[in-house]
């Protein structure tokens, strides 16, 4: 059976001795690893014990590379952990995005009145003074 890991479980294999990794939602015992790395043991112990994901595509590793995590993998992701914090993402990115557009509208609504209200300024000046 599949081992599963939450962020919490994995944040406790921390140090050079016993370090876990989580890459693309599957999760590493990188132990063995940390000094046979040909970007060197550092980055590692500081990118290990969480998601690094990106920091692994960041670089560009090669398929070569990709392939090496087999031999160092222990499990999945917990999918009930995992989903809640991947979908609370575009839930802030739309609030943003509400926000955002709510603020568009305000800062438009200033010259919707305005101008109305020129003109109607206008229009009493033009009728009761130019118009006498
Ligand atoms: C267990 C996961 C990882 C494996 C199996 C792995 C494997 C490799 C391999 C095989 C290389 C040689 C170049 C290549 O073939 O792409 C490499 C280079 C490198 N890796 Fe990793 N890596 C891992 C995680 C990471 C992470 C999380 C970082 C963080 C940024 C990182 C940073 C680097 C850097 C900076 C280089 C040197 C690139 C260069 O000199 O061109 N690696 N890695």
């Amino acid at each position: 059976m599949v081992q599963i890991y939450t962020h919490e479980d994995v944040s406790k294999h921390n140090t050079r001795d016993d370090l876990y990794m989580i890459i693309d939602k599957k999760v590493y015992d990188i132990t063995k690893f940390v000094d046979e790395h040909p970007g060197g043991d550092e980055i590692l112990i500081e990118e290990g014990a969480k998601d690094a994901s990106g920091p692994f595509d960041d670089v560009g590793h090669s398929p070569d590379a990709r392939q090496m995590l087999v031999k160092y993998y222990v499990g999945e992701l917990d999918p009930e952990v995992t989903m809640p914090i991947n979908q609370s993402k575009p839930v802030v990115v739309q609030s943003a995005n509400t926000v955002k557009t709510v603020n568009d509208g305000a800062s438009g609504n200033p010259l919707r009145i305005l101008i109305p209200v020129a003109f109607f300024i206008g229009y009493i000046y033009w009728r009761f003074f130019l118009n006498q």
